[in-house]
């Protein structure tokens, strides 16, 4: 499995593209959000537009969807197949309250969610297969009150998504995965949404050498800023970049 960040950016990000991983297994993919910054990276990295067929939603913060518009729209004039999303069933409403104002009326009549995407809605908890892979979900602390959904494909990685660190579950989960990503704002204070890296420097030193940091804030889309960063932690809590890959082999 390769996994390629296709961006490593918070919500506020303008140098770097918004979070969003690319994971390549078998002959099949799955792509971790669709904020418009995707269309850039995917260009970049060299993977086409009309190649996307499977996209799992985490939550509807904008920085996390504002790309869904584009990528059905591109799907249905420029490619030839609908890209089936992955969503909490809760959520599919709301997204397409987001989309219809831009979706709903085409030169050629009226259009649904369904027009645009094969949607694939998920309980809470709920999980799917891709390529021989399962896909677990399970809701994450971000805000109160709103669904938000990480990630976890044993034995390959675990995806926080936006998500306060929630110890018990990533601690319990460390064996079984290679890599965990977390997101990390990387500012010097608390921010009751998000994971700062005081919080990940508390985890156990096995459960942190796995421990890749995402979705941070624009001082670190400088490529000597991580570097400093990575080399001041040999050992742990690395940060990754944007288009960087990491190659996790084979099924063991
Ligand atoms: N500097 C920041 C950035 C974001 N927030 C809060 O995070 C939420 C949005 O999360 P994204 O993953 O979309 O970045 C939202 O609740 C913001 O209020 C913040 O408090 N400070």
């Amino acid at each position: 499995m390769k996994l390629t960040f296709l961006g490593t950016g918070d919500m506020f990000s303008v140098e770097q593209h918004h979070n969003s991983m690319l994971a390549e297994f078998g002959d099949t993919h799955l792509v971790i959000d669709f904020p418009e910054s995707n269309a850039k990276a995917l260009k970049e990295y060299g993977f086409a537009m009309t190649g996307v067929h499977n996209v799992f939603i985490t939550h509807l913060h904008e920085d996390h969807i504002n790309g869904v518009q584009m990528l059905g729209y591109y799907a249905q004039i420029v490619g030839d197949r609908k890209p089936r999303l992955f969503i909490h069933e809760e959520l599919v409403e709301p997204l397409w309250s987001i989309l219809s104002p831009g979706m709903r009326y085409t030169t050629d009549g009226e259009r649904t969610m369904s027009d645009y995407y094969d949607v694939v809605p998920l309980p809470d908890g709920g999980s799917f297969e891709l390529g021989g892979v399962t896909f677990e979900t399970f809701r994450t602390q971000h805000v109160p009150g709103m669904i938000s959904n990480g990630l976890m494909a044993k034995p390959y990685f675990y995806y926080s998504a936006d998500s306060t660190l929630d110890r018990e579950r990533v601690e319990q989960i460390a064996p079984d995965v290679q890599l965990i990503f977390h997101e990390c704002h990387m500012h010097d204070l608390v921010i009751k949404s998000h994971t700062s890296l005081k919080d990940l420097e508390q985890l156990p030193a096995e459960v942190r050498q796995k421990t890749v940091l995402m979705h941070y804030h624009d001082e670190y889309a400088d490529a000597e800023k991580r570097a400093a960063f990575n080399r001041a932690h040999p050992d742990d809590l690395r940060m990754a970049g944007t288009l960087e890959s990491f190659d996790l082999g084979n099924r063991e």
